[in-house]
């Protein structure tokens, strides 16, 4: 497998350091009765690889589905690249975002689910192809380039022309990465992207994601039970309880010297 360092180089907005990308302001999110996301504050800063960690229910998917616009707050903003996913400003006033706003805030993020979800009647190269294609009219050739550029990345450049179902979990994984890269996002979302391979498939999914944490500048927002992996990229790790951050800091705090109870005890039902 290659790093491609021309991914680092074509992405739209440059990495800043310290350049505030993603940002909750007091989040709220309730399934009915159920408030899952409690006055959610946080931000995540250009370029930075963020994992988030917590019990299970605690509303890490929910932050991720969020993001991809595919649920909405009931309360708060969250913004990415200085773009409010929920509003936009006309007239100089902020107004519930329609779909168009929507849509382009929302080319700036690429998402990779646990299902693989590919095009089951397309062939890998077309999968990665299309949604730059049909989405942001990009010319077929240069489209086809990249896709290709990109399949050689994750390992699967001699895999053009295979349907999904001739691939292995693993090898489909990898392809909803390059499909996900292919739109050149600035922010890539990863929930529990191993959590549906047989065991012998997960380390090269993780190699892939690894050789993209640490060549590319792209901003990442994981959602993993893959601690030593987390530990890997991570720049930062976000401890989440009853819809709240309790605890962030670097992997190596959060990991061997966690300050809150919570962490304590999640951590050391994982490790
Ligand atoms: N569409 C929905 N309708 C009703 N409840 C939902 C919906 N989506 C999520 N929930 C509830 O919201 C809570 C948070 O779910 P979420 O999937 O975000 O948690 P999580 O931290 O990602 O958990 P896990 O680690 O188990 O994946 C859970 O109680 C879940 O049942």
């Amino acid at each position: 497998m290659s790093a491609d360092t021309n991914v680092s180089k074509e992405q739209p907005n440059p990495k800043v350091d310290g350049k505030e990308l993603i940002r909750f302001d007091k989040v709220v999110k309730r399934f009915g009765g159920n408030t899952v996301l409690d006055e959610l504050d946080f931000s995540v800063a250009s370029g930075k690889h963020v994992t988030l960690i917590g019990p299970s229910g605690s509303g890490k998917t929910t932050i991720l589905r969020l993001l991809m616009t595919l649920i909405k707050p009931d309360e708060g903003t969250i913004s990415v690249g200085g773009e409010y996913l929920t509003h936009e400003k006309k007239n100089g006033t902020l107004v519930p975002a329609g779909e168009k706003h929507v849509r382009e805030v929302r080319k700036n993020i690429g998402m990779v689910f646990q299902q693989f979800n590919l095009f089951p009647n397309m062939k890998v190269l077309r999968n990665v192809m299309e949604a730059p294609v049909t989405v942001l009219g990009m010319p077929k050739d240069e489209a086809e380039q990249r896709a290709r550029e990109l399949l050689d990345m994750v390992g699967l450049g001699d895999r053009c022309d295979a349907y999904p179902t001739q691939l292995s979990g693993g090898q489909q994984q990898r392809v909803a990465i390059a499909r996900a890269l292919a739109m050149r996002p600035q922010v890539l979302l990863l929930d529990e992207v191993t959590s549906a391979l047989d065991p012998e498939l997960v380390a090269g999914v993780l190699d892939v994601l690894r050789d993209i944490a640490h060549t590319t500048d792209i901003t990442m927002l994981c959602v993993t039970h893959e601690m030593n992996f987390a530990r890997d990229i991570s720049d930062q790790v976000l401890m989440f309880d009853a819809g709240r951050v309790i605890e962030s800091g670097s992997p190596e705090k959060i990991f061997t010297e966690p300050e809150h109870d919570r962490t304590r005890e999640f951590l050391s039902a994982v490790l």
